[in-house]
C-alpha cells in the first residue's frame, strides 16, 4: 500500500494491552489508509478499541504489532514536537495540574511551533484567536478551565487542537459532553475545516446519524472483526450500519 495521497498508513497494526505474557488484542492486522483532506469517522460499540487505536495512532501507546506511517516516516522516528506539527489530539480525558485560563489553555497548542524561548509571535496569537473565534468560546476567554462545564472545556481542547494546526487531527469522542446544538457545531466545524484546508481528520464517536451525514468515511469497528471501511452511503447499501447498529432500524419503525 502505498498512497501518495495518505497522510497516515497503517501496516498491518494490531492494537491493544500486554500485561506480561498476556495479551489484550483489540484489533489486529489493520491496513488502512487516512488520505489527505478526508473526515473520517469511527464507529463501533463500547470496548471495542477505539480509544485504544486512537491513543496507539498518536503514538501515545505502542502497537502490539506493526507499523505506522505518518507521511511516509515511521511515526517512532518523530521527536515529539514534530509530532505535535504533524498531529493534533483531543481525548476526552481531564487535563490535569495548572492554573489555566482558558486562552492560556488553547495557546498550548501553538507550543510545538514556537522556537527554543517557547514565546509565541504575532502568527501564534493570529492563530489561537481565529480557533477561538471558530469554536465561539470567546466570552469564556479569562476564564479558569476548572471552572468550566465539561461541554465547554471540550470545546476548548477542540480549539487547542486548532491552534496546533497540524495536517491530522485524532479526536477522541469529541462531542461526548456538548449538547445537541454544539455537538451539530463541533462536527460542522470539523467538515469544514476539512473541505477548506485539506486536513484530514479522524474521529471517534458514538453519533452515529451525525455521522453518517458529515463524514467522507467511515470506519466501522466490530468485536472480534476487521474495521470494515467505505463511504456512509456504501456502508448502509451494504447494510453493514443496520449491522452494526440496530437500533436504528428500530428507531424508523
Ligand atoms: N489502560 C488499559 N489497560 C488495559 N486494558 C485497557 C486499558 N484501557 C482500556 N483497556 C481495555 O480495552 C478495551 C477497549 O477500551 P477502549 O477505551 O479502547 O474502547 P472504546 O471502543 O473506546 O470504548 P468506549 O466507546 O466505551 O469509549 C476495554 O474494554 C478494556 O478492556
Amino acid at each position: 500500500m502505498d498512497n501518495l495521497n495518505s497522510i497516515l498508513t497503517l501496516s498491518q497494526l494490531s492494537v491493544g494491552y500486554k500485561n506480561g505474557q498476556e495479551k489484550n488484542v483489540l484489533m489486529e492486522n489493520l491496513n488502512l489508509e487516512i488520505p489527505k483532506g478526508k473526515f473520517i469517522a469511527l464507529l463501533g460499540a463500547n470496548g471495542v478499541g477505539k480509544s485504544t487505536l486512537i491513543r496507539t495512532l498518536a503514538n501515545l501507546q505502542k502497537p502490539l504489532f506493526g507499523k505506522i506511517l505518518l507521511a511516509k516516516r515511521n511515526i517512532n522516528e518523530y521527536d515529539s514536537k514534530e509530532l505535535a506539527r504533524q498531529i493534533s489530539l483531543v481525548l476526552t480525558d481531564r487535563i490535569q495540574g495548572g492554573n489555566l485560563n482558558m486562552r492560556e489553555l488553547v495557546e498550548m497548542g501553538r507550543y510545538p511551533h514556537t522556537n527554543w524561548t517557547g514565546k509565541l509571535r504575532s502568527h501564534d496569537h493570529e492563530k489561537v484567536e481565529e480557533a477561538i473565534h471558530l469554536c465561539a468560546i470567546g466570552y469564556l476567554k479569562d476564564a479558569n478551565i476548572f471552572e468550566i462545564s465539561d461541554g465547554q472545556l471540550q470545546k476548548a481542547m477542540i480549539a487547542r487542537a486548532l491552534a496546533q494546526d497540524g495536517d491530522l487531527m485524532l479526536l477522541d469522542e469529541p462531542t461526548v459532553h456538548l449538547d445537541a446544538n454544539n455537538r451539530f457545531a463541533v462536527m460542522e466545524l470539523l467538515r469544514k475545516l476539512v473541505d477548506e484546508t485539506q486536513k484530514s481528520v479522524l474521529m471517534s464517536t458514538h453519533q452515529v446519524e451525525m455521522a453518517l451525514k458529515m463524514s467522507d468515511e467511515l470506519w466501522l469497528a466490530n468485536c472480534g472483526e476487521n474495521i470494515i471501511t467505505g463511504s456512509p452511503q456504501e456502508l448502509i447499501s451494504r447494510k453493514e450500519i443496520e449491522r452494526t447498529f440496530p437500533y436504528l432500524q428500530k428507531l424508523k419503525n
